[in-house]
């Protein structure tokens, strides 16, 4: 019975969080993320233009999925495509002795600019996997049956490091009770229905709740643009600025906390974790943490909602269910 963990460590902005995994001989930093499930590296047959100062996985360790090749396209529409090896990967201790490796051989800019980022561990549902002719599993789905608890845990926190735990569920990690609600995997997300939302201490509500997914993957909290809307016009000088691509408020200001309830318990993100960054460098106009969903069908719980919980993704039972408690 493998359980494991392993640090969650925040990049600038906590724009991302990256996570040390053993694959074959080379030890890769690897974005951990929910909203997607391939599991890719840069490696020695990315093009060097492409993959200077990122850690490259070498396939000599591995066996050659013949004929085997993958192409991702994110909701941001970065991108990345390759090959496929079967190789051992370790991840906090929890070991996976065949687990489909999917080697880079293109990606686009945003994964090049990353230099932490050495490629992503997908822990979405394995529906979603992008190998073909033939799908394969995502880690978390290869040592499944192997872990104490068929379960994995979020830990993320702001401008600190964070966990994940493979296996088992830690009681030190969180205060008061898990609350589950549960998951649609139709759309090989760990989806879930939010039931409403409200701002500051008041609980006038901003909006009535929807699908949404938790996704490790995303910085930003995407919610109803009527949601986002009525939270920034409380804010002095808060705009929604398209040149930007979203809502801006002043890097002075001093957001209002922001409810979520989700199976009748309501969760509350810092306002301080709704001034997200700097447009730029020394910019006085920050990015807002929240943003809306418009054109992309759900809700995106990304971490600036998961650095405020303990998320708990269980597929131990006998359908897949999250669980969310304070922290
Ligand atoms: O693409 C992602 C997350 N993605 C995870 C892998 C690394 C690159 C970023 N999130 C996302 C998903 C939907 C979106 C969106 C962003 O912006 C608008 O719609």
């Amino acid at each position: 019975c493998q359980t494991g963990e392993v640090a969650a460590d925040p990049q600038l902005y906590d724009q991302s969080y990256l996570s040390p995994v053993t694959i074959g001989n080379s030890e890769l930093m690897l974005d951990f993320d929910t909203g997607s499930a391939d599991l890719w590296c840069f490696s020695t047959e990315s093009p060097a233009a492409q993959s200077a100062g990122h850690g490259l996985y070498n396939p000599s360790t591995g066996t050659e999925l013949d004929g085997a090749f993958w192409d991702i396209t994110y909701g941001d529409q970065s991108a990345a495509s390759g090959n496929v090896f079967a190789d051992k990967v370790v991840v906090g201790g929890v070991t996976a002795t065949k687990q489909a490796v999917e080697a880079a051989t293109s990606v686009s800019y945003e994964f090049t600019e990353d230099v932490a980022s050495d490629g992503l561990l997908g822990l979405a549902f394995s529906s979603i996997n992008t190998i073909l002719p033939q799908p394969q599993t995502t880690f978390f789905d290869t040592v499944r049956n192997s872990l104490a608890k068929a379960v994995f845990t979020v830990d993320l926190k702001k401008g600190a490091a964070g966990s994940y735990t493979f296996g088992y569920i830690d009681s030190s990690k969180y205060s008061g009770a898990i609350t589950y609600v549960p998951v649609n995997t139709a759309n090989g997300f760990w989806q879930f229905t939010a039931d409403g939302y409200s701002a500051g201490g008041s609980d006038s509500s901003t909006g009535r709740g929807g699908v949404a997914i938790a996704d490790t993957g995303t910085s930003l909290l995407y919610l109803p643009a009527s949601v986002a809307k009525a939270y920034y016009s409380g804010i002095q000088g808060a705009t929604f600025d398209f040149r930007q691509g979203g809502y801006t408020i002043p890097c002075s200001a001093t957001p209002p906390d922001f409810n979520v309830a989700i199976g009748g318990k309501t969760f509350t993100v810092p306002g301080s974790y709704i001034n997200y960054a700097p447009l730029r460098a020394g910019s006085s106009t920050c990015f807002g943490g929240i943003q809306a969903d418009t054109g992309i069908g759900f809700s995106i719980f990304g971490d600036v909602f998961l650095k405020a919980v303990y998320a708990v993704f269980d597929d131990s039972g006998s359908s897949p269910r999250l669980g969310f408690a304070a922290q």
